[in-house]
């Protein structure tokens, strides 16, 4: 087992990474302060781990809560759910959520959390490639609204991340491509040597080699690790964890939460970005078509959905979170291994980056 450490002074918290730590029970407890637990999961996880994670559990009184899965289910309703459950089995202040599942179910349960009788410990033991290396490290928590992703939410941070890489094995090949999205995200925001790893690994990565796969997940949350501990609360450079997400989100909410998974709206919005970047000059045509074809090599897609036209980006980028008075910011690449985030750009390029032909693009890759 590996184990990494969140920075946050008094609200530190440990990153446990390892086969079998879903069944760790002295390291699950080291966690747990009070005697009641609540687990939540949902409907597709429950019955793959939930009994594993309750056998580690002995001796505690633990509420199980099940919810719908999917991201169309990450909204009001099924929080109140979650509130529902733990008044109904009256667990008190001293209650400890867990969060079994991917993003969806991590988000949820932690900004349940966060509001449950003004807030009560949470644990995140995320079973997604893209919950291990992303949503359940640095305290987003949140739900969705109709008019944008994650608009309500709340900062609150877990008491520990316990990522059992073997749940990995049960995952969906379209799912992991997902996570990938949010890995290969790092190399391009600062780390260019885990590019040129991902790409002689990507191989190794889908076919689910526990070793590449650790040492992926292991170099994800150290980057995601470290920048959180910079700026918890995106005051500044946090904010290059979201490349690729301004155009991504708005694919995400006009399609209709679910139909596009997050990675895969997080993989075109990245190729939008690459588009950019090298429309303002700042990466080589040939550095757009190297990381457009790593995404494809993640299974990811990078043509944004025919449904959209450039109106209908713009009108859902334009409630993003980084949008400041009024004004549009984006996560761009200076470099490969170097994001800025940024307003500074001509509207015209803009324009013309909603108005270009990705597939041309994407058979230029060489994929
Ligand atoms: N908080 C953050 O910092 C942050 C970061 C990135 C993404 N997110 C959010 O995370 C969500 C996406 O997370 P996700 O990609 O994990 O999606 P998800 O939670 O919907 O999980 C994907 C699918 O995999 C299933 N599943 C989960 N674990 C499984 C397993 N081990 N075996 C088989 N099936 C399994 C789920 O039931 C679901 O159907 C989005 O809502 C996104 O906004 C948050
Ligand atoms: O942790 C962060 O910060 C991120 O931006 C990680 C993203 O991958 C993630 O999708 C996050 O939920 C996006 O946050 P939002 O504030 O843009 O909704
Ligand atoms: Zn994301």
């Amino acid at each position: 087992m590996q184990s990494l450490q969140v920075e946050l002074g008094d609200r530190s918290y440990p990153i446990y990474i390892g086969d079998q730590v879903l069944s760790d029970s002295e390291l699950l407890v080291r966690h747990i302060s009070g005697r009641q637990v609540a687990i939540v999961t949902n409907e597709t996880v429950a019955p793959l781990y939930y009994d594993r994670l309750l056998s580690a559990l002995a001796g505690f009184s633990v509420t199980p809560i099940v919810l719908p899965d999917g991201e169309a289910y990450k909204n009001w309703q099924t929080l109140q759910s979650i509130f529902d459950g733990l008044l109904s089995a009256r667990h008190d202040r001293r209650t400890t959520l867990i969060a079994l599942g991917g993003g969806v179910v991590g988000d949820m349960a932690g900004f349940a959390a966060a509001c449950y009788q003004r807030g009560v410990d949470f644990i995140q033991i995320p079973t997604t490639l893209l919950s291990q290396v992303d949503s359940s490290v640095g305290g987003k928590t949140g739900i969705n609204h109709p008019l944008g992703k994650n608009m309500i939410g709340a900062f609150y941070q877990p008491k520990a991340v316990l990522i059992d890489t073997s749940t990995l094995n049960t995952l969906p090949p379209r799912e992991l491509s997902a996570g990938l999205a949010e890995v290969v995200k790092y190399g391009f925001i600062c780390d260019v040597s885990f590019l040129d790893w991902l790409e002689v690994n990507m191989v190794r990565l889908r076919s689910l080699d526990a070793t590449v796969l650790s040492e992926a997940i292991r170099r994800s949350c150290a980057i995601k690790a470290r920048v959180v501990g910079t700026d918890e609360r995106e005051s500044g450079v946090r904010a290059v964890l979201n490349l690729g997400h301004t155009f991504g989100h708005a694919i995400e909410t006009h399609m209709g939460y679910g139909s596009w998974l997050h990675g895969e709206a997080v993989g075109v919005g990245t190729a939008m970005a690459l588009e950019m970047s090298a429309r303002l000059g700042w990466i080589e045509a040939a550095e757009r078509d190297r990381g457009i074809r790593l995404l494809q090599n993640c299974g990811l897609p990078v043509i944004p959905p025919a449904e959209m036209q450039k109106a209908d980006f713009l009108r859902h980028m334009s409630i993003d979170k980084k949008v400041l008075d009024g004004q549009l910011r984006l996560v761009l690449l200076k470099q490969l291994g170097e994001a800025v985030v940024t307003g500074q750009f001509p509207r015209d390029v803009l324009d013309d980056v909603l108005s270009t032909d990705y597939s041309t693009l994407s058979a230029n890759s060489g994929f």
